[in-house]
């Protein structure tokens, strides 16, 4: 059964690709997994594809094969299926007219209400400066002013590209309140970021492209723990050697590496904790510190375009 059949999916892409030229891929092949209501984290570093993938996700640019679906219902790049707003680049708007002469010109086409158009502005905060010149916006308040022009039709699923891009850290954490504001059991928010942290603090689920591919999909919690264990032990013993040969066996443990002075322990429980501590001293051992320590999405992203990397240079 196709994927996009199920009903609680926003968005389903399966083999989603754009080439340019023959060997060029900018996006090889992607199944994208949105589910409604949720915010979920498109994450990247530059140029893996991010932009590309959204542009066609909006229209914006024509897949070379793969298919779109928006609840459930085939995109084919022209006649929409759902209702989408986006936020796509850098938002342009005229710098002479207010920020809400902008809203009201891009309204004509949806037909937006002034009173709609006011609560827009309030929820994204720009309700003192609304009659202020574009221009002497920050760009904080023009991206903000740039996810009320996304909103503007009402969206079902609202796209934003790097929505945090060149904000400082007070416009970043607006931004978040913002996107975490918007997203409800009728709105489905779809963000890219190349920032790790971003995701983590705002995103219910992940999908990780690198290179044009999708390497890791699902919620936080179960892309660390299927791409990282999750967490691992750090012990600090006198004898590193023997410590990691006692440790290696004990079920629970699903990999030990032995540093200067220490030894890091994959571990599928914190119940662990104990069990290794028992086993090194029981064997005389002296362990002078013992602590758990919590892989961060970052690690996962950084292991998983890494061993990515790798990968393609053996295979070259
Ligand atoms: N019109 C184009 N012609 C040729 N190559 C392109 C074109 N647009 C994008 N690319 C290439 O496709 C790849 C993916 O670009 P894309 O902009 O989607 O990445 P991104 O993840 O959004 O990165 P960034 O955050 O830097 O925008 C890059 O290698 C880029 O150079």
């Amino acid at each position: 059964m196709s994927q996009a059949s199920r009903s609680d999916e926003a968005v389903v892409t399966e083999g989603l690709e754009k080439r340019y030229g023959p060997d060029r891929y900018a996006v090889a092949g992607i199944d994208l997994c949105v589910r409604k209501g949720e915010v979920y984290g498109f994450l990247g570093r530059n140029g893996a594809g991010k932009t590309t993938t959204m542009r066609m996700l909006v229209g914006l640019a024509r897949p070379t094969a793969g298919r779109i679906y928006f609840n459930g219902r085939l995109f084919d790049g022209r006649r929409p299926v759902a209702r989408i707003g986006a936020l796509i680049e850098e938002p342009k708007f005229y710098p002479h007219l207010s920020g809400r002469a902008n809203l009201r010109l891009l309204s004509h086409y949806f037909g937006t209400s002034q009173r709609a158009i006011d609560g827009m502005l309030e929820q994204v905060e720009l309700a003192d400066r609304a009659d202020s010149k574009v221009g002497g916006y920050s760009l904080g308040m023009k991206q903000r002013l740039g996810v009320a022009a996304a909103l503007l039709g009402d969206p079902e699923i609202l796209v934003l590209d790097e929505p945090t891009n060149g904000l400082d850290p007070a416009g970043m954490a607006d931004m978040r309140g913002l996107v975490r504001s918007l997203c409800d059991a009728e709105r489905t928010v779809l963000l890219s970021s190349h920032l790790l942290s971003e995701v983590e603090q705002v995103c219910d689920r992940v999908g990780i492209i690198h290179d044009g591919r999708l390497v890791a999909q699902g919620s936080l919690a179960e892309v660390l723990d299927a791409f990282g264990s999750g967490a691992k032990v750090v012990v600090a013993v006198d004898d590193v050697p023997r410590a990691a040969e006692l440790v290696r066996g004990l079920p629970g443990v699903t990999g030990v590496t032995a540093t200067e002075g220490l030894i890091e322990v994959g571990v599928t429980s914190q119940a662990l904790v104990g069990t290794i501590n028992r086993r090194l001293v029981t064997d005389g051992l002296a362990v002078t510190e013992l602590r758990m320590s919590h892989r961060s999405l970052e690690d996962v992203f950084l292991g998983l375009t890494d061993r990515h990397d790798e990968l393609s240079g053996a295979t070259a």
